[in-house]
Order: C-alpha cells, then structure tokens, then sequence
C-alpha cells in the first residue's frame, strides 16, 4: 500500500519576512480514497506538494512515499503522478509529441501515449501545437502526463482549472475511479463544494498548519451547526415562540415568510409549534453545505484548532 506521509514538515523561504510556508506539517494520506487537499490561498498546498515531490527542500521534517523519499523511488513516474502547473509543457510541440519524449525519457512503453489521450478525451487535439491548447486543454494534458506511468500515487494541483462543465463531471468520474483502482490521489483546490462533489476525506491548511484531517462528512457535521426553515401562518407568534425558548430566529433570504432557526432539528421546532398551536407549512431540516463549514474553519486564522483523525 503506498501512502504519502508527511512529518513534522516545514518550509521557510528566506526573504524580508522569513515566512513559513508550511510550518510543522503532519498527516498521512491513505490509498483508496480521493483525498481533498484545501486552504485558501498561500496557505502552503503547493509548497508541500512540492516538497513531496523532491522540488524543493523541506527546511525540516520528511515527506515520503510509500516509506521513500521521492529522490529515492526507482521508477518514479511509475510510483507517483504529478500535475502542478499545467503550462510546464513545450509549446512548440504537439500533445503526441510532449508524452512521447516523457515516456521514452522515463523508460516507459510507447503504448501508453495512446492509452492516456483516449483517458483524458485528448486523441482529437493530439497532432496539434500545445500553444493552440485552451487552459482546459493543457489541464488534460497535465492530467494525461501524471497518468502515463499507471503510477499508485496521483497529486494534481487545482485538476479541475479552466475545465468546461463537462470536464467537470469527466475529472470527478476519473478521480473516483482511480481512487477505486486503490490508488492514493491528493487533489488540490480552492472550491469546497467542487470538492465534497468527489472526495471522501479532507486535509485543511492553514498558514501553513493543519486545521483539519477529517472524511468529508465528518468535517461538515464538527464544523456546521443545525438549522430549521420553518413558514408558517403566524410568523409574529412563532418568532415570539422561538425567542423566548432561547432559539436564534433569522429570517430567511425568500422574503416568503419562512424563517430559519439556527442550532435546532425538524423535530424540536414541529414539537413546539404543535405545543403551542402555531399552524406550520413547511418544516425542513438544512444540511451546511461544505462551503460553510469551510469559511468557518478557516476565516478565524488565529483559532488553529486541529480536528484529526486517527488512521
Ligand atoms: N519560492 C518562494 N519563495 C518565497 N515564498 C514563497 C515561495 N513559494 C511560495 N511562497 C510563499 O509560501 C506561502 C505558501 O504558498 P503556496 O503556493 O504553497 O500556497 P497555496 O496554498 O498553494 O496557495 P494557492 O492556493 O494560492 O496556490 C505563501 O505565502 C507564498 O507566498
């Protein structure tokens, strides 16, 4: 089973402010599950997949895998798959031409550059100039470039940049797929709900630091509280109702007289209307979205909390 592991990993740029882009940095991301990696921006994701990936020097700390340093791994566009910038390409060549010369430079069969352009929907622009590409274009072919190896380990920073809806949905099935194959995939992004769309297990940066290490279901139920939405025939009295039982009573952004209720279930509210008589139309709980809990994680900086999970 091969895992990513990183230890105690920090990163300092030297510079006016000594920063520390990733600053004492544990977690261990597993095979078989997509693993989303957030934090908002400068939070220091790119930093660290690339001190995984052996392009830069961690400052302390380690980051393996599969137990090995990347510098140490055999074979290692077979073992690990990247895409971290997606204009790294030549220009001047074609597609074709880009995978050939990394599959040959890396020992790899030819065979592979057809396999990897029908994957990523890349046969029709294959002969063309990468100057031509669409970002969306360069991204499959980023994409196409990780896979080429048929590697157990797949990072992709922001996969999902510059993709049509389409290749939305295309880059889900395919990173759901590889997670089922049993392989380890870490993807970046800067979109929460993009992310609860497709993965099973979070990792939350911060500053550098970790906020959280949790499956996605988990993160959302710790970090969002309950709410209600609630119309009803007699908004004057329900509010009166739920003020006076220490609820907290918004109203709702319809302007149709429904009302949320924040930290109570379907079933405390209904009791109490009941109780009191207040005729209800509507009564629905309201799951957080990720984004919620998210924002709320992350927008108290100073509060760096760490939720983790023991693997
Ligand atoms: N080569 C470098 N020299 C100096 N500082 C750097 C360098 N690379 C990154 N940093 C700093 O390290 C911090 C983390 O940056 P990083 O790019 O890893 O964050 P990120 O989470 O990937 O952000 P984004 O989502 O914007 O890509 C930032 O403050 C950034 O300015």
């Amino acid at each position: 089973m091969t895992s990513i592991d990183v230890k105690n990993l920090t990163k300092e740029y030297a510079g006016r402010r000594a920063a520390r882009a990733v600053d004492g940095l544990s977690f261990r991301v597993e095979p078989g599950r997509v693993t989303g990696f957030l934090g908002p921006n400068g939070a220091g994701k790119s930093t660290t997949m690339r001190l995984v990936l052996g392009l830069d020097r961690p400052t302390s700390g380690t980051a393996t895998i599969g137990g090995r340093p990347y510098a140490e791994l055999d074979r290692p566009l077979s073992t690990v798959g990247a895409l971290l910038d997606a204009q790294a390409a030549h220009p001047s060549r074609t597609g074709r031409d880009h995978l050939r010369f990394l599959a040959a430079s890396n020992g790899l069969p030819a065979r592979r550059v057809d396999e990897v352009l029908a994957e990523t929907g890349l046969e029709p622009a294959a002969r063309r100039r990468i100057r031509g590409y669409s970002l969306g274009m360069r991204q499959r072919l980023g994409i196409a470039a990780a896979l080429l190896g048929d590697p157990r380990v797949l990072m992709l920073d922001e996969p999902a940049n510059g993709l049509d809806p389409e290749g939305i949905v295309w880059i889900r099935g395919l990173l759901r797929r590889l997670a089922a194959e049993g392989r380890t995939v870490l993807v970046s992004s800067h979109l929460m709900n993009e992310t609860a769309t497709f993965a099973d297990h979070l990792v939350v940066l911060g500053r550098g630091r970790l906020l959280a290490d949790v499956p996605v279901r988990e993160f959302i139920d710790a970090h969002s509280r309950a709410r209600v939405r609630v119309r009803t025939g007699d908004p004057v009295r329900l509010r009166a109702t739920l003020l006076a039982k220490g609820w907290a009573v918004g109203e709702a952004p319809d302007g149709e007289g429904r009302w949320v209720v924040e930290g109570a279930s379907a079933e405390e509210i209904g009791a109490v209307t009941a109780r009191e008589g207040i005729p209800v139309f509507e009564l629905a709980d309201e799951r957080a979205s990720l984004e919620q809990a998210y924002l709320a994680l992350t927008s108290d900086a100073a509060e760096f909390t760490t939720v983790s999970q023991e693997v």
